[in-house]
């Protein structure tokens, strides 16, 4: 089956929520951060981006049921105080749409925005068609300045079949260890995956898309491995005991969202590790496109006991440990150094 027109639909949505978010990092306000629940942070750009992508995604696709699982809800922006947030929000969202000008509409109001963070409250699972988006993954790097990414993909009877990453501030080029990247000069990647098609890559204006593959690699002496820049979201001493037992050289690549997924699936590095604080549970917008982009560049995503990541149980994955991600020549070497590092770590539990 092919899911061209779904394709087309969500590289649009994705690329207009970056414009979005690109347009409140440049001006970014200590006002527009708030704190959730669970003390994570949320900006106006994560309710614009999960708003902007579920109205383009309806008007693109006007003809299909609608199923989303997104990562915001308007709870908060509901509750008094919410209404300066709500406005500024629907007017970045109004300016996006106006000045991409696809739609003859006249402005979305404050309850229309409300409805569209909301249509993001299914339960996903195993049967019919779900659109999964994280509407900006990497918050914190987001509000550093850094990397992060508007992930949307769809799962059909389970299984993820599309997948596109929109990763504003990632440059065209290969990243590495050692530079800082400037904001200014980039206009950022656009990595995009259908099952069975590959994965290709364009910039986010829009120029030519080129075919993109994992490192090649099977020598884990020349592999570099990503993992979170924060701390509090992975093991950092527990990668760099595996990276040690795998005899990985370079030091970690630390950046943050499915950037790299991006990058890993253009063979920027060659390995992943995401290992969370004990009881965290991930959630299936964390990794849905992700694990598409990197698998259909040729790529291996499973969970520190190998087992493929299933997005067929609802918000959360149910996974072994962590998230392990490699070229198919590296993945029996790095699945053996993940058990043995993994098991040490539960000798000596300060890992
Ligand atoms: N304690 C924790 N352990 C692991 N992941 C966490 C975490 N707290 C938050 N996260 C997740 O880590 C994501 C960012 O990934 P990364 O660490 O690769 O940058 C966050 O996505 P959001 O920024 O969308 O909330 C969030 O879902
Ligand atoms: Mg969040
Ligand atoms: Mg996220
Ligand atoms: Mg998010």
């Amino acid at each position: 089956m092919s899911y061209e027109k779904e394709l087309k639909a969500a590289k649009k949505a994705a690329s207009l929520a970056a414009q979005l978010c690109q347009k409140v990092q440049k001006a970014l306000l200590q006002s527009d951060v708030h704190s959730k629940s669970d003390k994570s942070p949320v900006t106006v750009a994560d309710y614009g981006s999960q708003a902007l992508v579920s109205f383009v995604l309806g008007k693109e696709l006007p003809t299909d049921s609608f199923s989303m699982v997104a990562e915001e809800d308007s709870a908060d922006l509901r509750e008094d105080g919410g209404q300066e947030t709500l406005e500024r929000i629907t007017k970045l969202i109004n300016d996006t749409l106006s000045s991409d000008g696809s739609y003859d509409l006249s402005p979305l109001s404050g309850e229309d925005v409300l409805t569209a963070i909301d249509s993001g409250k299914s339960e996903g699972g195993p049967s019919g068609r779900h659109w999964v988006l994280d509407p900006i993954d990497g918050t914190k790097g987001f509000l550093r300045g850094d990397q992060y990414a508007i992930a949307l993909a769809l799962l059909d009877e389970g299984k993820v079949v599309l997948g596109v990453l929109a990763c504003p501030n990632l440059p065209l080029q290969p990243i590495g260890n050692s530079e800082k990247h400037s904001l200014q000069c980039q206009a950022g990647c656009l990595f995009f995956a259908e099952v069975g098609g590959g994965t290709h890559m364009q910039s986010l204006d829009g120029s030519l898309s080129t075919k993109v593959h994992v490192s090649s690699t099977e020598n884990p002496a020349e592999a570099s491995f990503f993992e979170s820049y924060e701390a509090a979201h992975s093991l950092h001493d527990l990668s760099s005991s595996i990276a040690t037992k795998l005899g990985v050289q370079a030091p970690p690549v630390r950046i943050d969202s499915q950037a790299k997924y991006g990058a890993l699936s253009r063979g920027d590095g060659a390995i992943y590790l995401r290992f969370p604080h004990k009881g965290y549970r991930e959630k299936i917008w964390d990794h849905a496109a992700g694990c598409i982009v990197v698998s259909e560049a040729g790529g291996v995503v499973t969970d520190a006991g190998g087992n493929p990541l299933d997005f067929s149980k609802g918000r959360f994955l149910d996974l072994d440990t962590g998230i392990i991600v490699t070229n198919k020549k590296l993945m029996p070497l790095l699945l053996k150094a993940v058990r043995d590092a993994l098991s040490e770590s539960q000798a000596t539990p300060s890992l």
